[in-house]
């Protein structure tokens, strides 16, 4: 993997409070990472680090092989930023806006169109002035406006907010097409669900510290939650002898069955010999949102 950011033993003090400790990670060209916390957990004072706008009090940051803080512009014209919440000058057109932006990104106003065009902004839209956009409309110029000057490295804070389920598939169409490009996608984000098969990797901080970092593979692996497999049994049928030894719930009238990852295909093999008494069967993986609160819980208990 080709590091674009490097965040080595990184922390950051506010006068007394301590807002990131220690932390170290490294984001590749072309990955798609999520960055989640609770709400003061650090994740604006990293995005802040890396576009430059604040040093760390200890350790270091690099991006595309440059401090970002160091006042070059030739970084931060490659990087992009969507802030949490965009507020443009609602007097402006989108397609002023956008000039304004390129202008002080020293990008090339001539993909201004296009760039409308990628964002799902209409030709009508862009010449009238920000004020009567909707919410989602300005969230689509913010994300045009991240996106000049082609970044290398595109930093997005709490992205789909504002989005109604439409642009939301829109919007994560739009970050498969620059990821395919190679480009680093940070998604600072809130929605757990959303991120799930959409991210390459997780990044977990809570009360400024690194508390995981890896695909969803990597965090079941260290998690060891169980796998749950819900059946719906045929009637009369009892499914006793496949599931014997194994943690056993109710569900709505379904059977749902708790097994260890190194259980899970030996007690799949056992239900699909006995396919004919099973009207149906699911298995579920433990999700993004039940991770999380695995590894927020496991730092709670190691204090
Ligand atoms: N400029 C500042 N001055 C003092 N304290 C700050 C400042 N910015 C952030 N903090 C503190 O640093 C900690 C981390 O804040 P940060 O904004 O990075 O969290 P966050 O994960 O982005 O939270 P949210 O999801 O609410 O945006 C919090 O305790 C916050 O109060």
């Amino acid at each position: 993997m080709t590091p674009t950011v490097s965040v080595t033993n990184a922390g950051k003090n506010y006068g007394k409070t301590e807002a990131l400790r220690d932390v170290s990670f490294e984001l590749g060209a072309g990955e798609t990472i999520a960055l989640v916390g609770h709400n003061g957990a650090g994740k604006t004072t990293l995005i802040k680090l890396m576009l430059g706008l604040i040093r760390p009090t200890t350790g270091r940051v690099s991006v595309l092989g440059e401090d970002p803080a160091s006042g070059d512009f030739g970084v931060r014209a490659r990087l992009g930023y969507l802030p949490e919440s965009v507020s443009f000058h609602l007097a402006l057109t989108g397609r002023e806006t956008l000039a304004f932006y390129a202008r002080l990104k020293r990008a090339d106003t001539t993909t201004a169109t296009e760039l409308f065009d990628r964002v799902g902004l209409s030709r009508a839209a862009v010449d009238r002035p920000v004020r009567t956009y909707s919410k989602g409309m300005r969230q689509r110029l913010g994300l045009a406006q991240a996106l000049l000057g082609d970044p290398h490295v595109l930093l997005l804070d709490e992205p789909t907010s504002g989005l109604d389920p439409a642009l939301r598939h829109n919007f994560y169409e739009l970050i498969e097409a620059l990821r395919a490009k190679g480009t680093t996608i940070l998604l600072s984000s809130h929605a757990l669900t959303e991120l799930e098969g959409r991210a390459d990797r997780v990044i977990i901080v809570n009360g400024g510290n690194k508390i995981a970092d890896g695909t969803l593979d990597d965090l079941r692996k260290l998690a060891r939650l169980p796998t749950r497999i819900r059946v719906t049994t045929k009637a009369g049928k009892s499914l006793e002898e496949e599931i014997a030894g194994q943690v056993v719930k109710h569900h709505d009238g379904d059977l749902e069955i708790e097994v260890r990852q190194e259980d899970k295909l030996a007690v799949l093999h056992r239900l699909s010999a006995a396919a004919l008494g099973i009207a149906n069967l699911v298995v579920l993986e433990p999700t993004l949102d039940e991770l999380y609160a695995h590894f927020l819980q496991g730092q709670k208990d190691s204090r």
